[in-house]
């Protein structure tokens, strides 16, 4: 039994320090070993390639705790359209795609160019097709006005978006939620926020906290935990 625990605790702590040699997140190592490694195809496949190199490299992907929230929160949330900021390697994307429905779409916005083009691979390597997804190669500042046009054939009269993941840049968090609430982009009738908290200090959530408690006319706040804060938006009818 002793011998059992020991050995776990030498391969978590040779994990631990591959991680720290190794320093640096690299966008193009996660992708190649994803890519070569993975069934292609098999979504599963995928995420556990994905979980199998942050065992001993340093990764920004949410990773299977934090993706296993997620999973709830999409599953009864039940989302026909979403909005990503941050698509990295695609290992978030790939997750909230593989819990839509059939008529589900993702549009996932990544500021960095090559890491756009590395994460849309792993989502088409996933066996998801481009009339599922979209990858935006921009900021979410930028994004945000163009998402009118793209978010389907019923454009003009869209909807919003019924869930929102932000995983990208903190500091970008409330006024990219100040925006698309302007641009009437939050689907009115519910809509579900997710805000990825990695190691930020307390500051970086205080002006999304502030906004939400002193507008409680539409919005709540459904999930605190560490790792992840969830915010319902509605609007309320004012007829
Ligand atoms: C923490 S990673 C996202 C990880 C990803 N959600 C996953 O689990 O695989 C953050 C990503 O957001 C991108 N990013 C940072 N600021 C951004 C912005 N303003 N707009 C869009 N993407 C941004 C970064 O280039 C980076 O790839």
């Amino acid at each position: 039994r002793y011998r059992v625990k020991v050995a776990t605790l030498c391969q978590q702590a040779l994990a631990w320090a591959l991680r720290l040699m190794r320093g640096r997140v690299c966008v193009k190592s996660a992708h190649a070993f994803v890519f070569s490694n993975c069934t292609h195809g098999k979504v599963n496949s995928v995420l556990e390639t994905f979980d199998l190199y942050a065992r001993t490299h340093p990764s920004l992907c949410i990773g299977p705790e934090i993706g296993e929230v997620l999973d709830e929160v999409v599953r009864r949330v039940r989302p026909l359209r979403v909005l990503e900021f941050g698509t990295h390697c695609g290992y978030s994307s790939v997750r909230l795609l593989r819990l839509l429905p059939p008529a589900g779409r993702l549009i996932t916005v990544e500021l960095d160019p090559v890491t756009a083009d590395l994460g849309e691979e792993v989502i088409l390597v996933s066996g998801f097709k481009h009339s599922q997804f979209q990858v935006l190669t921009c900021s979410s500042a930028e994004a945000i006005p163009r998402l009118h046009s793209l978010l389907g054939p019923d454009a003009g009269t869209s909807e919003g978006v019924d869930l929102v993941l932000m995983d990208h840049d903190p500091q970008q968090y409330l006024p990219d939620l100040l925006a698309l609430e302007r641009e009437q982009l939050l689907c009115p009738s519910g809509c579900s926020v997710l805000l990825i908290k990695r190691k930020q200090r307390a500051e970086d959530f205080r002006g999304v906290l502030n906004h939400i408690r002193g507008r409680t006319d539409c919005y709540s706040i459904k999930t605190e935990l560490q790792c992840l804060m969830e915010i319902f938006y509605r609007k309320e009818s004012t007829i």
